[in-house]
């Protein structure tokens, strides 16, 4: 079988190199005329795969190493009898820890001594939003999360979004989406960004289409705007001069981008090509998990928790690195940005998730246990 698959994708010959041939290309110029002898398409978010990229192509799978599939066709593929696959899921811890981070230097640089106190405002209580929402939870923050869909199926504990946007910080995790009763293209539009204040701090990881950036730029023009972090952004890879000049932090969409998250985006299309084509499921993301670059952390007893949870989270992840190599970034000239923003995602520091690190404690010290575990790190008693 012939595959075409995005370069940036971990480990294709480790987990495709038994199924067919693999050509490599960068995932934004795949185009019509290199897709038309492949079988399988494995792409990442930047390939746009719809009619004009598969039409007169032999492709019969589709699989992208992503959670959101915003840049798929995906009813023109079920038409097509093409069969498809996302990876949700994969990356959804890192996200979650990419948000932890924010918080913890959030807190700090308002000088909140206790970062708990904060309230947090979710958009979109999925597999990213949900499980931010259950470590918030054990960690003792007060948090409200919106997501009309659930709330549709019957799920409880919901709020309205305008609720969710009276919070502290608000966190968006929805997909992005142009159709429906709850799409969300534009959902925090100008009326909505009104009514935040320079008292609250406001963090896309989503989409940055799920955010109206004209709005946004205007109401970070106005009085007392919210602090603004920013992952995603409306026609990335271009990144808007204002915005980054208004961004309190700002990163090139990497937030997903932990090692795990990667290699298990890999995973789950490999799962689904096996799947579709009938073949053995024979590799898994574990066989291939390099060691983390650190293992353990160690804290004695007279560690106060919330300094114990500062320290163990930035040495897992500091957001304020990504920050800073994007800004160098943005200090080239304007022409050079976008594939600045390309060759940091391309060339992306090794980064683990926080369950790669073992957490070492004197027995006893309950109060710092519970913060750790909560926060998603292994325990190990002295
Ligand atoms: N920045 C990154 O690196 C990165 C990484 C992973 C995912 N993402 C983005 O985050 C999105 C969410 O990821 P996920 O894994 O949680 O997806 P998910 O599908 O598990 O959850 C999304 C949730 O949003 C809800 N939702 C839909 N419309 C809504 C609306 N109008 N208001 C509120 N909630 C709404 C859905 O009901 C669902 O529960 C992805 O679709 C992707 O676009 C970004
Ligand atoms: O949807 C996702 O999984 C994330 O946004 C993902 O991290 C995007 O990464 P990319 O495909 O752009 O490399």
């Amino acid at each position: 079988m012939q595959i075409l698959a995005d370069e940036n994708i971990p480990l294709l010959d480790a987990f495709f190199g038994d199924i067919g041939t693999i050509r490599r290309m960068p995932g934004r110029a795949i185009k019509a005329a290199d897709v038309t002898d492949a079988d399988i398409l494995l792409v990442r978010s930047v390939t746009r795969v719809d009619a004009d990229l598969l039409s007169g192509s032999r492709v019969r799978f589709v699989g992208t190493a992503t959670i959101g599939t915003d840049h798929i066709d995906e009813s023109w593929l079920e038409r097509n009898g093409i069969g498809f696959a996302a990876a949700p899921g994969s990356n959804a811890d890192s996200v979650v820890e990419y948000v932890l981070s924010v918080l913890s230097v959030y807190a700090e640089e308002r000088g909140i001594e206790d970062w708990t106190r904060l309230s947090v405002g979710i958009v979109g209580a999925g597999n990213v939003g949900g499980r931010l929402r259950q470590r918030l939870g054990k960690l003792g923050f007060s948090v409200r999360a919106s997501d009309p869909p659930l709330a549709d199926d019957g799920e409880d504990g919901l709020d309205d979004l305008d609720d969710v946007l009276t919070c502290d910080v608000i966190t968006l995790h929805t997909p992005l989406t142009r159709t429906g009763d709850h799409a969300t293209h534009h959902l925090l539009d100008r009326t909505r960004l009104a009514t935040l204040n320079e008292q609250q701090l406001l963090i896309n990881t989503s989409r940055g289409a799920v955010v109206d950036s004209e709005a946004l730029r205007e109401r970070m023009r106005q009085e007392a705007p919210p602090w603004l972090c920013l992952d995603v952004w409306e026609g990335e890879p271009e990144t808007d001069p204002e915005l980054a000049e208004a961004a309190w932090l700002m990163t090139p969409h990497i937030a997903g981008y932990s090692q795990e998250g990667k290699i298990q985006g890999t995973e789950r299309i490999y799962q689904a090509v096996c799947r579709y084509f009938g073949l053995p499921v024979r590799k898994s993301s574990g066989q291939y998990m390099p060691e983390p670059p650190l293992s353990k952390l160690s804290f004695t007893a007279s560690a106060s928790t919330q300094e114990a949870a500062r320290v163990a989270i930035r040495a897992c992840y500091d957001v304020r690195c990504d920050d800073a190599r994007f800004r160098s970034v943005l200090r080239r000239p304007v022409g050079e940005w976008s594939t600045g923003f390309d060759r940091l995602r391309q060339q992306y520091p090794i980064r683990r998730e926080f369950d790669s690190v073992k957490i070492q404690l004197k027995s006893g010290a309950k109060d710092l246990q519970q913060v750790f575990k909560a926060l998603g790190f292994k325990l190990k008693q002295k």
